[in-house]
């Protein structure tokens, strides 16, 4: 029998769909769609195994959904969710539409995910938070020390969990807040019963201004874990608390100061023109634009790849006298 590449490809055994994935969420037809190509070609230099799910609300254009599927995305629409009425003002007007990220505990397929926002840019692997032991809720401590936290005791005092030594929580202002995580990035696990759990608890809690944040902070403190600022780091770290800074250690960026959002910097709004800031909207873009990343291209190649090693197998076989080996016609 004569083997060729077509005949042996056949012998090969599909792989299994992963049950891991990473999973953003878009919404509107807005310019985070720009964000997320940017995180799919992130994980792709990367070198991440996993697909990237696009959790999408039905507000997302068909030209949008179209972009991220030629980048090699999985596209899931999910149906909004939004918190009782009142009269809440939140942080940003937007926030309102994160709730919508719960739907992403119904994704069963997948054993584990990890959730990034649009605006978080992946410069290193991080598939081994993959492996970190179940039952847990993994995320990254946030910082107090920004203007959007002015509202809240925690700024007022001054007091900030990145440094809590530096101006203690007073004894007078009651007990001392929880740890709590920035929600655009976590390692979680999709379960059935805490996604009609959180739906139920949803309808009597009352929106507040950090939206779904604090509302998953609260739900998940029992089993909340801490994770290094290395997997999400938020900007405003950098002037906040630079003794806690390695930049060259970073993994994951979180461009979520105000003016930072690579796909709309101007450099005009305050600390934006700092070298670092600088330097980290030029990575982004250097990805972005980077079309040896897209999806199409990277497929391509792996095909090639693919091919020119069974090809070399099949010609070792049959100079070893296993198989005859008839070479496939060039596809030039
Ligand atoms: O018009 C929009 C607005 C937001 N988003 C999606 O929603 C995410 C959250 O919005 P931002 O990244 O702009 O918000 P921040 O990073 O400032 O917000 C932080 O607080 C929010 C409170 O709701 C969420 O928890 C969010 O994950 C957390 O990072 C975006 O990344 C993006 O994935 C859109 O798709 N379109
Ligand atoms: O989720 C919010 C948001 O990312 C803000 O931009 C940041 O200042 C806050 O610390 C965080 O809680
Ligand atoms: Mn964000």
């Amino acid at each position: 029998m004569a083997l060729n590449v077509a005949a042996a490809t056949k012998l090969v055994k599909p792989e299994n769909q992963p049950s891991r994935a990473y999973v953003t969420f878009l919404a509107g037809n807005g310019d985070y769609v720009k964000g997320v190509v940017g995180l799919a070609k992130g994980l792709r230099k990367a070198k991440s195994k996993y697909p990237l799910v696009v959790a999408v609300l039905p507000d997302v254009p068909e030209e949008h959904r179209k972009i991220l599927v030629d980048q090699g995305c999985v596209v899931r629409e999910i149906e909004p969710v939004y918190p009782p009425e009142n009269q809440t003002q939140f942080a940003m007007a937007y926030y309102v539409i994160n709730y919508s990220k719960l739907r992403i505990w119904e994704f069963l397929e997948y054993s584990k995910l990890i959730y990034l926002d649009g605006d978080i840019q992946v410069f290193d692997n991080i598939d081994h938070l993959f492996d970190l032991p179940n039952g847990f809720f993994y995320a990254v401590m946030d910082c107090f020390c920004e203007k959007t936290w002015s509202h809240t005791p925690q700024y007022q005092i001054g007091y900030c969990q990145q440094c809590p030594d530096r101006i203690q929580w007073p004894d007078h202002a009651g007990p001392k807040p929880s740890l709590y995580f920035n929600a655009g990035m976590f390692v979680y696990e999709p379960n059935l019963k805490t996604y009609r759990d959180l739906l139920e608890k949803l309808k009597i809690t009352p929106p507040t201004s950090f939206a779904e944040q604090d509302f998953l902070n609260e739900y998940f403190k029992d089993i909340y874990k801490p994770i290094p600022n290395v997997y999400n780091f938020v900007l405003a770290m950098l002037w906040r608390h630079p003794e806690n800074v390695e930049l060259n250690k970073v993994k994951v960026v979180h461009y979520c100061a105000a003016g930072s959002k690579p796909w709309r910097y101007t450099g005009e709004e305050q600390n934006m023109d700092r070298e670092d800031i600088k330097m980290l909207v030029k990575k982004w873009w250097d990805i972005y634009d980077d079309e040896s990343l897209d999806y199409r291209n990277i497929v391509a190649r792996d095909e090639a790849a693919k091919r020119a090693n069974l090809e070399r197998f099949l010609a070792a076989l049959s100079e070893a006298g296993v198989v005859p080996y008839v070479p496939a016609p060039s596809a030039a």
